[in-house]
């Protein structure tokens, strides 16, 4: 995300009950800073939802509840996207779950088809548990599409 300019205000919202998704943000959050792109962080309680169209990248980390449901606390975050309708708006998520449950990472799921629609969807991940080293990689790609998404974005603007 360092190539133009602009600096694109990019914010990592996440909910976390036992800590694992928590964990998830925080290496994504260590890896968008190497980019040089300020990079906010906020737990779901802490985001002001009035706030959400003033970034040009969001970022959903979400654990799964229920039978592969979203957890509670973001569902006000879902419906904010749902009413933005925002397609400039670049969007990724990643999510932890337990792959014991039928529906493994389900929220992931569920958020991404609606930021599909809703927003220039760049990327989802899903990752088991706590994440691990192995994951590292995984984050790294994450934050390279979301880089290609916001370079999409910034062109189609310009032409
Ligand atoms: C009651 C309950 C229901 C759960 N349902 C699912 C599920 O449907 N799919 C899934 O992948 N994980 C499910 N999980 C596992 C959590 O999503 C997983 O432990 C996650 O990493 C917790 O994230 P956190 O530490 O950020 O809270 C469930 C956990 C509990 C306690």
């Amino acid at each position: 995300m360092a190539s133009t300019n602009y600096k694109p205000r990019v914010a990592i919202v996440y909910a976390s009950a036992t800590g694992n998704t928590k964990a998830a943000a925080e290496i994504l959050q260590h890896i968008c800073r190497q980019t040089q792109v300020p990079v906010s962080i906020f737990a779901i309680n802490d985001f002001p939802l009035a706030e959400l169209s003033r970034y040009d990248v969001v970022v959903i980390g979400t654990y799964t509840w229920g039978s592969g449901e979203i957890p509670k606390e973001l569902r006000g975050l879902f419906t904010a996207f749902e009413e933005l309708g925002h397609k400039k708006l670049v969007t990724a998520v990643f999510g932890t779950g337990d792959s014991c449950y039928a529906e493994f990472c389900g929220a992931v799921d569920r958020f991404r088809d609606m930021l599909f629609v809703h927003t220039e969807l760049a990327a989802t991940l899903k990752v088991e548990l706590m994440p691990q080293d192995l994951d590292y990689p995984r984050f790294e790609k994450l934050a390279a599409s979301i880089e290609a998404s916001w370079q999409k974005v910034m062109l189609t603007a310009t032409n």
